[in-house]
């Protein structure tokens, strides 16, 4: 089993009020860490900054204030190689200057910079994910070039990995290929991943942590088992008084003489305090991840996460 978050050995980034002014949204300032050995998923609406803070991290851009530091140390003067080298990053939107190159070009470019460039890993990726050789890379369809990005950054073994939106336009059989082999570097090399994605599932089947950024803030961060199970709507035979007395009530609504329907943040208590109270439960349903992330957006979050709410950091 993995130690928590908070007693991680190593942190593999660290971000003090980080702040990048940005025409239409201040980011930050941010404070996070992310610890050697998870996968962290950075969920926000667009515009929220997810792609700001990979860059940032990535030294694509420059912050206007605080400080950021990788494997421990800070490098104000530029990333060194050695430390380039250890980081694989899926953009969002790729670079135009390899586009004139095939994609045997462009990996022999890169395995250059990456001395521990693994060329078979990456053919079995090309293979896998089907993409066309001796292509250039400008003459390939979005999920091609996505799946090239892909293999390219997996195949020097990265210790970690930032991907920006990664599936973003693959097809369902790419998709389930990305996830496995996601899973295999985690196996394998035990690579630390930070994913922006809007794809509920994604975060699901990948994600042990979620980050949420909101309007270029850190909202919080929560352990995505412990939040879903967390959340539950609830329905039992009581009055509304008894519905007004559960513990972290959302939502509530009569539905019926004597039947009540709660989305409780507290689970867990509220079925106790139904249970103690002689009520009679007659069912429950877990929470969509989507609709969970919308109360938190909104503020409603259960006790134990790390919430800042708006216009606050978070440590
Ligand atoms: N190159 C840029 N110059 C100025 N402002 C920018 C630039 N790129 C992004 N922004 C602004 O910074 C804010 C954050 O954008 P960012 O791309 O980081 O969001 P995001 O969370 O990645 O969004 P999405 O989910 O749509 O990809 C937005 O208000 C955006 O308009």
């Amino acid at each position: 089993m993995k130690a928590s978050i908070d007693t991680a050995a190593e942190y593999l980034i660290e971000l003090k009020g980080v702040f990048k002014a940005r025409s239409r949204q201040a980011i930050g300032p941010l404070d996070l860490k992310l610890p050697a050995g998870y996968v962290v998923a950075l969920v926000g609406q667009n515009g929220s900054g997810k792609s700001t803070l990979m860059n940032l991290m990535t030294q694509l851009i420059q912050p206007d204030a605080g400080e950021l530091r990788w494997f421990g140390e800070s490098y104000p003067e530029g990333l060194p190689p050695e430390v380039r080298q250890r980081i694989g990053y899926v953009p969002e939107n790729f670079s135009v200057e390899e586009n004139r190159m095939t994609v045997e070009q462009a990996a022999e470019f890169r395995s250059y910079w990456y001395p521990d460039w693994d060329q078979a890993r990456f053919e079995a990726l090309l293979d896998r994910f089907k993409v066309p050789r001796g292509t250039k890379l400008s003459k390939m369809s979005k999920g091609e070039r996505r799946k090239f990005e892909i293999a390219a950054a997996l195949a020097p073994h990265p210790r970690l990995l930032l991907l920006d939106e990664p599936s973003s336009g693959f097809d369902p059989f790419a998709w389930k290929i990305m996830l496995e082999e996601l899973r295999a570097c985690l196996e394998e090399d035990g690579t630390t991943i930070l994913l922006a994605t809007h794809i509920v599932d994604e975060i699901k089947r990948l994600a042990d942590y979620i980050v949420l950024i909101h309007r270029g803030r850190i909202l919080g961060r929560a352990e995505k088992d412990s939040l879903m199970e967390s959340w539950k709507e609830i329905w039992f035979e009581g009055s509304a008084e008894d519905a007004a007395d559960l513990p972290g009530v959302a939502e509530h609504s009569e539905e019926g003489s004597g039947l009540q329907r709660v989305v409780t943040m507290e689970a867990a208590a509220a079925g106790q305090l139904i249970a103690q109270s002689g009520l009679r439960l007659l069912r429950t349903r877990n929470l969509e991840l989507d609709d969970i992330l919308s109360y938190w957006i909104a503020g409603r979050v259960p006790s134990g996460i790390e919430h800042s709410g708006e216009g606050e950091g978070y440590q």
